[in-house]
């Protein structure tokens, strides 16, 4: 059973654009994957229909064995309980310190204060932040916060990590500590599926990648395609 299926998956957005056109492809469990294309290509819509902020026009978009289109109302965050998202402008939130804004998908599934902060912790200790846990977003460089949302994004082990572009405001090394995180992730049982331009990190990485072109999928290449 794959974590993520997409079945002839088309997009359409309202302006009439053409942002995705038959595409389909899966993703196993624990398997770590990127996403690649020019600007425009249809990159974040794929991620978009998976934490649904978009709905497919046609096919289907299958999360194990559920349809994500007949994921409504209610059950939308009941879904992204399973699906962390590492957005590129991180979306924290400004009044919160670090340690709150990681915690808060645990707070919302209501778990315990003291396993909250023990959770917060270690994810924190992760992504290097440990000793920022009390400051503010509006105090932390963007790579920081790039990492708060990331720290946010796997706290509550979800079944999918999809990230767009999460090395965007990182130095090389930071960046490279990052997916090294990432590439760590499958281990514990989460599939990680990433949006990058960065074809030296996508070398770097030897991870499967599929290359998307004016919204249409061109290639799907192994890693040991991609070694050669
Ligand atoms: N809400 C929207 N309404 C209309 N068109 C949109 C919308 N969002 C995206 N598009 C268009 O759909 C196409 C794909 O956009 P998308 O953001 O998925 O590309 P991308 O590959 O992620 O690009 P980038 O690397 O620049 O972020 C683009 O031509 C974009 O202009």
């Amino acid at each position: 059973m794959s974590v993520l299926r997409f079945d002839n998956v088309s997009k359409r957005y309202d302006s009439g654009h053409h942002a995705l056109t038959d595409v389909s492809f899966e993703v196993a469990p624990g398997e770590m994957l990127f996403v690649t294309g020019h600007s425009g290509a249809g990159k974040s819509t794929l991620l978009k229909l998976i934490h649904l902020s978009e709905r497919a026009s046609r096919g289907a978009v299958l999360f194990g064995e559920k349809n994500l289109a007949k994921v409504r109302g209610g059950r939308i965050a009941l879904h992204r309980r399973d699906v962390g998202v590492v957005y590129q402008d991180h979306r924290l939130l400004t009044d919160r310190n670090v340690a709150d804004n990681v915690g808060l998908p645990l707070v919302l599934r209501g778990m315990r204060r003291g396993d909250i902060a023990k959770r917060v912790r270690s994810v924190l200790e992760k992504v290097g932040l440990a000793a920022r846990a009390n400051a503010f977003p509006g105090q932390l460089s963007a790579g920081e916060q790039q990492r708060v949302g990331i720290a946010r994004a796997i706290v509550s082990e979800p079944k999918l990590l999809v990230a767009d572009e999460p090395t965007g405001n990182l130095d090389p090394t930071l960046s490279a500590e990052i997916l090294a995180l990432f590439a760590s992730l499958p281990e514990r049982g989460t599939s990680v599926l990433v949006a990058s331009h960065d074809l030296g990190l996508l070398k770097r990485m030897k991870k499967r990648v599929l290359v998307l072109n004016e919204g249409r999928l061109v290639d799907d290449i192994s890693p040991q395609e991609l070694a050669e």
